[in-house]
């Protein structure tokens, strides 16, 4: 049901080589809402969804399926059953088709030697034209632009058709175009398939406009989170990324932030 908490984490402290880096954080996502991790570079957004998405195994605090189930603790097949990441660096296989790569996220499907799976194709061409990539499904995925590899990898997380979706810098490399579409494909994730969604974005306008709560990160700490009207405030904003940044309601109806950087005081002199 919309709302019910599907992953969460709670009071996770993460650390790389014995140096913390994200401190006591606590993070809820729910069916059928968009939760954007915002803050400044370094600020722990990766590690913090790489922790969710078992991939970063916490100092202490825990991470938890459906409001019970240590997600540390579940078979590989079946946390992958239900959560995906898009992360932000993939080696990118030699010489693999598109469409091989889209059907490798149906992996925590398929038993042995591939058996299994019967509906796979049914997801895997869902994912493929969710993406827009169908008409590359037989090119060598080594052959494509930055941007038209980000949406494959994305078809790839899609295909394997998880209720949580975690994505990391998704519309990276996107041209503006595509970087509607992917907003528009995480709205819907949440809206038409009750997906619950965490994505961390850079552009505060991008998360004002799709997110439902806005996680605000500054060293290794939630600083706030809320509503975007409740987190995006020029005043928290300002002190966290240290600079005046502003904040309006667009005619649009979301909140738009303008950073007044010194280039303004330079021009009017
Ligand atoms: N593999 C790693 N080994 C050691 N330290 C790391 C590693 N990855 C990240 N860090 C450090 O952990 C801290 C948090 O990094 P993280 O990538 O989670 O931040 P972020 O908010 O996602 O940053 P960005 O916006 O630049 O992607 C940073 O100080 C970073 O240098």
């Amino acid at each position: 049901m919309t709302g019910d908490l599907a992953l969460a984490g709670s009071e996770l402290t993460l650390a790389y080589d014995g140096r913390t880096v994200v401190h006591g954080a606590g993070i809820e996502l729910c069916r059928g809402q968009v939760v954007a991790l915002v803050g400044p570079n370094g600020s722990g957004k990766s590690t913090l969804l790489r922790s969710l998405a078992r991939l970063h195994a916490p100092q202490s605090g825990r991470v938890t399926l459906d409001g019970g189930d240590d997600a540390f603790a579940l078979k590989p097949k079946d946390f992958a059953r239900q959560v995906t990441l898009l992360t932000q660096s993939r080696p990118t296989p030699g010489g693999v088709r598109v469409k091989d790569v889209v059907a490798y996220g149906r992996h925590p499907y398929r038993a042995r030697f591939g058996a299994g799976d019967a509906d796979g194709h049914i997801h895997v061409a869902k994912a493929m034209r969710m993406t827009g990539v169908e008409a590359m499904a037989e090119r060598a995925v080594d052959e494509l632009s930055g941007g038209e590899l980000q949406r494959v990898w994305l078809a790839t997380c899609l295909a394997q058709d998880t209720g949580v979706v975690l994505l990391d810098e998704p519309t990276t490399f996107l041209d503006l175009r595509y970087q509607v579409e992917i907003l528009d494909i995480v709205r819907e994730l949440a809206d038409d398939h009750q997906v619950a969604v965490g994505v961390v974005l850079h552009d505060l306008d991008q998360a004002a406009a799709v997110a439902d709560r806005v996680v605000l990160m500054h060293s290794g700490v939630v600083r706030a989170a809320g509503t975007p009207a409740d987190v995006l405030t020029a005043g928290l904003l300002s002190e966290v990324y240290g600079l005046r940044i502003e904040v309006n309601v667009g005619d649009d109806g979301h909140l738009h932030t303008r950073p007044i950087g010194r280039h303004t005081a330079r021009v009017t002199i």
